[in-house]
């Protein structure tokens, strides 16, 4: 598939959020907006992102008892996004119900493995007997085979997860981070050409191009390395 670049709109509420979608209008991206931002502007942003010309990119990261997650992706049909997360820990029953209430519609279920955010050591004291790349893999071919289209992961699992599991899937790969830049909560964080050479199809970045100057510029020379791919 087409590499693409889903960018996070992570501030706290719509004003900024629109000085951003208006600086990036017109280009080929995602627009990825957080359960913060949408419990505080709801659908209304949705639209307006909509209205731009951007994909939508909802991460809730759902993660409940197979019957509430179902009845979450049931109404999030009827919304005009096109990527919506959930977590794969909720098991392979509550993503074979993901599955089934995303039905025929075009929106593309998500699954998220193990958070850019945890390192070897937060396994260790949940006492797993799996290595992150072990846990993500597992995670990664149990939403798989219920059928979900994606899997979230960092930069390091990509060609472990594309050499293991037999099925397209699409690769999203947050946690990512330039060289010699600030890596703040991010433990598995790589740059877009690490990203890109070990197979993701998506990345997701969100505090570097927010904090940038020439947010347009810095968009675009990631953009230019996405097609070069
Ligand atoms: O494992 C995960 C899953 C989701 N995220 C989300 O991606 C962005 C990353 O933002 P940065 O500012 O580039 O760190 C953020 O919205 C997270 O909620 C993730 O980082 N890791």
């Amino acid at each position: 598939m087409e590499k693409k670049l889903a960018i996070a709109l992570d501030v706290p509420e719509k004003n900024a959020a629109l000085e951003i979608l208006d600086e990036l209008e017109g280009m080929d991206l995602i627009i990825k907006v957080g359960y913060s931002l949408f419990l505080r502007e709801g659908f209304d942003l949705l639209s307006d992102i909509k209205r731009r010309g951007f994909d939508i990119f909802l991460d809730l990261k759902l993660h409940d008892i197979p019957n509430t997650v179902y009845n979450a992706i049931a109404s999030a049909v009827d919304m005009d996004i096109n990527y919506l997360t959930l977590h794969a820990l909720g098991g392979k029953d509550m993503l074979s119900k993901a599955v089934e209430a995303k039905g025929s519609s075009g929106i593309k279920l998500l699954a998220v493995t193990v958070l850019t955010s945890h390192g070897e050591d937060y396994l260790e004291f949940l006492g797993s007997r799996y290595s992150i790349q072990q846990l993500a893999l597992k995670l990664a071919q149990t939403a798989i085979e219920a059928g979900i289209d994606g899997i979230v992961s960092s930069p390091f699992e990509v060609k472990e997860l594309k050499e293991h599991i037999g099925k397209d899937f699409i690769s999203v790969t947050p946690g990512i981070r330039f060289e010699k830049e600030e890596r703040e909560d991010q433990k598995r964080s790589a740059t877009p050409e690490f990203a890109i050479r070990e197979g993701a199809d998506i990345l997701v970045i969100g505090r570097p191009v927010l904090r940038s100057k020439n947010r347009r510029k810095l968009v675009k020379e990631i953009l230019q390395k996405l097609k070069n791919a």
